[in-house]
């Protein structure tokens, strides 16, 4: 697959000093959905804006299909649609003439029948005469995803899409960024939300401080997910794993032993093990079982970077 957006060690310094991206590398995929996940102030919001060319870079590259984001701005800034985090439209405008007003900015010449195609495909279309004050907040979300899409951009990057929307509304949003997917829009979204990036995202980037810490294919993360372990609590615990017990991937505990098994397989292998336990002499007090999950993952990779992480950050 080709890399339709390509960013090379880009740094931001904000006035003052801070560095709110540190030497950037990011490749995304042509028709990929990627999901940018981090707690807050991270750096994901600065990252599309400098990727989008909003917010200027310190140092770096960024190229939009080719097309370099500051020496050729318009021919990159064309391929890209921006749906920022705040709501940010004319509450007396009516929503056609919102989408229109866009494409106009754009340069684009009037497209009606495309415009109309847009509405539709995010359940606006009988509300185009309606004046954005009037619309629910779910569907001033959509209108402003309607403006990002107006000049027909290919990459589309969504800042925090779902936040503050109740459950139902976030379910909607991703069926409408399913079907932009199929549509050939590549996108790019930031997220606070690990169930998000689970629902919808073919990778996922986590990034802290600054920096990216990860970027893999949500199916991989998912089969690390699948990584269990059961703890066997020992009335008298081992120094040594007793030799009968050798072919299985165990680890000494003060009180006990870990077994690490792949849950993803037909066989555990926990069935034997508890046998060859039994056949070892060793008394078992207590089993406990735990499966490792892209939360513990992001949290366990974010916090080695010292950042702490609330709940509030990984819904
Ligand atoms: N215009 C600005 N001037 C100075 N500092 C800024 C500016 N914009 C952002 N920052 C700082 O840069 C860092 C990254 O902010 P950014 O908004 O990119 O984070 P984020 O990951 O999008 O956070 P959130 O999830 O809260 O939206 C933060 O420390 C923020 O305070």
């Amino acid at each position: 697959m080709t890399n339709i957006v390509e960013v090379r060690r880009l740094t931001k310094t904000f006035d003052g000093g801070l560095k709110a991206l540190k030497s950037v590398d990011l490749d995304i995929k042509s028709g990929e959905i990627i999901a940018l996940l981090g707690p807050n102030g991270a750096g994901k919001t600065t990252l599309i804006s400098t990727i989008c060319g909003i917010t200027r870079a310190t140092g770096g590259t960024v190229t939009i299909d080719g097309h370099d984001n500051v020496t050729a701005y318009r021919a990159a800034r064309n391929l890209v649609g921006l749906v920022p985090q705040e709501i940010n439209l004319e509450p007396f405008e009516k929503v056609i003439n919102t989408v229109r007003f866009s494409r106009g900015l754009f340069g684009k010449a009037p497209n009606d029948a495309y415009l109309e195609k847009v509405l539709k495909s995010l359940s606006l279309w009988d509300k185009k005469d309606a004046k954005i004050m009037t619309l629910s907040g779910g569907m001033k979300r959509r209108v402003l995803i309607a403006k990002a899409l107006a000049h027909e951009p290919r990459v589309l990057f969504l800042d925090e899409p779902t936040a503050g929307v109740d459950v139902e509304l976030r379910k909607d949003m991703w069926q409408v960024v399913a079907q932009l997917k199929k549509d050939g829009v590549t996108i790019i979204l930031t997220t606070h939300y690990i169930e998000e990036a689970e629902a919808i995202a073919d990778r996922v980037g986590v990034i802290a401080k600054g920096e990216i810490l990860l970027v893999e294919n949500k199916t991989d993360l998912m089969t690390r997910m699948g990584q269990k372990t059961l703890k066997v609590e020992l009335a008298a615990p081992v120094k040594t794993i007793p030799k009968a017990l050798s072919k299985y991937d165990l680890t000494i505990e003060s009180d006990g032993l870990l077994y690490a098994y792949d849950t993803a397989t037909d066989r555990t292998g926990i069935t034997g093990l508890l046998a060859d336990l039994q056949k070892a002499g060793l008394k078992m007090t207590d089993l406990q079982t735990r499966q490792s999950s892209l939360e513990e993952i992001f949290v366990s990779l974010v916090s080695d970077k010292g950042v702490a992480v609330d709940k509030a950050d990984v819904a």
